[in-house]
């Protein structure tokens, strides 16, 4: 099990690089980043929110936890519609808000085999993939949200962190 970033971590906005080759190391690193996200009761993570700086995405939205998703070097190559969701993050414990993305996204990507894979997803899918991909970007669903809510819920976080350490 690895430890997940917790904001307003600043190592949440470091940017990832693009996977060189998608080796045992690689797919070690999903295995390792499936099992977290399973453990943390997620539908996705990205390996930023581990504190791994490389672009790998694990997503499952299946009840029974078994169609897990690994998408490497992702790119979304086509956006379409709007559609907003009350979004949660496992960076951001507790805190829900609603964002609003494209409805429907085409995003390019290599799978564990390191063959290039292409998928359309709409609905929980592609919220999902757009939340990942964000995270690989450096970016947290709360910079969506106004400046005062983002300055509440980093006090609120770290209000918590401090009562964690007591
Ligand atoms: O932190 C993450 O990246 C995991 C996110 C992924 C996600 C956020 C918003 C909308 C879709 C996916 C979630 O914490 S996973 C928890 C969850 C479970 C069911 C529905 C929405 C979020
Ligand atoms: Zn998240």
């Amino acid at each position: 099990l690895l430890p997940i970033l917790k904001y307003p971590d600043p190592r949440l906005h470091i940017v990832a690089k693009p996977v060189e080759q998608v080796d045992e190391r690689i797919k070690q690193l999903a295995a390792d980043m499936a099992e977290t996200m399973y453990e943390a009761r997620g539908i996705g993570l990205a390996a930023t929110q581990i504190d791994v700086h490389e672009r790998v995405v694990v997503i499952d939205l299946s009840e029974e936890r078994n169609q897990l998703i690994t998408l490497i070097n992702p790119i979304i190559t086509h956006k379409e519609g709007e559609t907003t969701y009350e979004e949660g993050c496992l960076s951001v414990p507790g805190i829900y808000d609603t964002v609003t993305r494209a409805e429907r996204v085409s995003v390019e990507f290599l799978d564990v085999d390191g063959k290039p894979q292409k998928l359309d997803a709409d609905g929980l899918l592609a919220i999902c993939i757009q939340h990942e991909l964000d995270h690989l970007a450096g970016k947290v669903f709360v910079e969506y949200l106004s400046t005062m809510k983002q300055n509440r819920i980093k006090t609120k976080l770290k209000k918590r962190e401090r009562e964690e350490m007591k």
